[in-house]
């Protein structure tokens, strides 16, 4: 019913503390509340003089009022432990997410990940402020009224006892039914916010095609597939709401016939059984409203259970094994990679199988290979951000995974679409290095041939790019990339995984003349499709199913006449169609 990973957070033990003490005056209360009713209703029923009544009367309507109180100061408790713990949520989710890298959000998809860090947490915080009173409620409240109905008729107390287990057990089989369908809404929301994002994120190439209607029909679909499994969800709610209503008010109503056969035969007074019978509702009321807001929240109690999964993935601890011997990638530096393996998690094949490879200083090595022959899988697990099993060593340090601290501070990237900030002109270079200063970051501007555009913006490097801003086109983008690294002094290897892959020729040609001295002085791993760059490496690795088939330089490659001529006579069928 509850998550226990609840109590982990901060404050989780106090708020429940002070809610469970202020529970159990409000149940005291309750009853208080119920006797004084009683004897107020049965003296009034007597005609006895309302002065006389006064006292029972003020008594009852002292606990109406607590009671109220101590209502509004659970929630005073519980709404700033509930926002507290959310914040800290979303918090922690976001870092988990930089700590895990890339692998994370492909796992689980951008739409949802993004949707659990933001509906997800508004889920969770009504889940908290919802389901926590009611459990604790539940839990205190009925069996404080019990005892005090067993004190004035045990028999009442025993059938009220017997009767909830048969409530609890219709709970269980009507919230397992809901739970089922809860998930199944959960799941079609997390496929339609994948799909909306992947929709969005292709809507150029929908257009292109002129598929965008065809695909509008299918967001529809999954949208449709969503409201019904909504509906499908409410209407478990609604039916168990129902049957809860039906349950108690028919228990009610036998305790009422039991009630009135004892006045009738006189073995009961008329205040003791006016305060079963007030009481009885006020037994079932916990449980009853714990199950309408159960259902509810279902969503925020998965959206908790999901976030909570990703925060306990374990993170890894031992990525300061590696302690650079010099500062930073030199040209006698060596990266050793012998018979490693990777597999996705959820995926039974392996995308790496065998890795051998050995790189030295600043070497300049082309990675080619079919389409998921593996080439950006083997350029992840080089930044570290997968790992995989086998033997790695960095300047000969035996190290578990490239995922360590000073082997990344060497690393720059250019990926196939580079990520624009939203964020100044400014902050969008100096990337790698905050301490760029303006005449620097002008001069890298130049040099990539970004100065004509960046000559129109209106406010020079103060200009906000990025989403929702200026934007830049994908030759616009890779320039900038291309400017973070040459800014960077530092770091000295670059991972490209086929940064030129969306650019016309002439453009990738322009932008190949700005890169190639920049490769200087730097280990350069560059995975491609494209024939032309090759030439320009020293070393070429050759990728398929997972497993490098060969290796060696231009020259030897194409002596050996094996799989890279073959791959080469298709790529260069490709690229004359290109
Ligand atoms: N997140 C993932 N989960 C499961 N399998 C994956 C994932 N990413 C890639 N794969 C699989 O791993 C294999 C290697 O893919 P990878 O993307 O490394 O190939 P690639 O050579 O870079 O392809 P391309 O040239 O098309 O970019 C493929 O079979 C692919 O389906």
């Amino acid at each position: 019913m509850l998550d226990p990973r609840i109590f982990k957070f901060e404050g989780a033990r106090k708020a429940l503390g002070i809610l469970t003490i202020l529970t159990a005056i409000q149940a005291v209360v309750i009853v208080i509340q119920g006797r004084y009713l009683s004897v107020s209703l049965s003296e009034l029923w007597q005609m006895t003089p309302l002065k006389a009544v006064a006292l029972a009367l003020s008594i009852f309507l002292s606990a109406f009022i607590i009671r109220q109180f101590l209502t509004v100061a659970k929630n005073y408790v519980l709404v700033p432990f509930a926002k507290q713990t959310t914040d800290q949520l979303q918090k922690e989710l976001i870092q988990k997410y930089a700590k895990l890298g890339p692998t994370v959000i492909s796992q689980n998809g951008t739409g949802k990940s993004v949707n659990l860090a933001i509906e997800g947490i508004s889920q969770v915080n009504n889940y908290l402020t919802l389901v926590l009173i009611k459990f604790i409620d539940m839990s205190i409240v009925p069996w404080v009224i019990l005892v005090y109905i067993a004190t004035i008729k045990w028999e009442h107390a025993l059938f009220l006892l017997f009767i909830y287990p048969v409530i609890i057990l219709f709970m269980i089989i009507l919230g397992y039914t809901a739970q089922a369908k809860a998930d199944r809404e959960y799941d079609r929301f997390n496929r339609l916010s994948n799909h909306f994002v992947d929709t969005l994120r292709g809507l150029t190439t929908l257009k292109q095609l002129g598929l965008s209607k065809r695909y509008a029909k299918n967001v529809y679909e999954v949208s449709e597939d969503y409201r019904k499994a909504t509906l499908g969800t409410l209407s478990v709610g609604i039916l168990s709401t129902f049957a809860l209503d039906f349950l108690t008010t028919l228990s009610i109503a036998v305790v009422a016939l039991f009630l009135g056969m004892a006045l009738m035969d006189g073995t009961i007074s008329l205040v003791a059984g006016l305060t079963i019978l007030i009481l009885a509702p006020e037994y079932f009321l916990p449980i009853r409203n714990f199950a309408n807001d159960y259902h509810a929240t279902l969503d925020g109690k998965n959206a908790f259970s999901d976030i909570m999964d990703i925060l306990d993935q374990t993170e890894l601890t031992d990525n300061h094994l590696y302690q650079a011997q010099q500062s930073g990638w030199q040209v006698d530096s060596q990266l050793v990679l012998e018979n490693v393996n990777y597999a996705y998690p959820n995926s039974d094949q392996l995308a790496l199988q065998d890795i051998n490879l050995s790189l030295t200083g600043f070497e300049r090595i082309g990675l080619v290979g079919t389409s998921g022959s593996g080439k950006s899988t083997l350029l992840n697990l080089l930044g570290g951000f997968i790992d995989g099993t086998g033997d790695v060593q960095i300047e000969g340090q035996r190290v578990p995974h490239l995922s360590q601290v000073d082997w990344q501070n060497n690393l720059q990237v250019m990926p196939q679409d580079p990520y624009i900030f939203h964020d100044t002109v400014r902050a969008n270079l100096a990337f790698y290095t905050p301490q760029a200063t303006d005449a620097e970051i002008l001069q890298v501007l130049q040099r990539v041939g970004l100065e004509t555009w960046f000559n129109q913006l209106a406010d020079g490097l103060s200009t906000i790019i990025g989403d929702g801003a200026v934007q830049t086109s994908g030759g616009q983008a890779q320039r900038i990339a291309l400017a973070r690294i040459m800014l960077d002094q530092d770091r000295r290897i670059i991972l490209m995984d086929e940064p030129t892959a969306h650019l016309d020729i002439e453009t990738e040609m322009q932008l190949k003349e700005t890169m190639l001295p920049v490769f200087n002085q730097h280990m350069v791993i560059f995975a491609t499709h494209r024939l032309h760059w090759l030439a320009q490496m020293d070393w070429i690795v050759v990728m398929k199913d997972g497993a490098i088939v060969e290796q060696g330089t231009l020259e030897e490659l194409l002596a050996n006449d094996g799989y890279f001529v073959e791959l080469q006579q298709a790529m260069k069928g490709v690229n004359r169609h290109a």
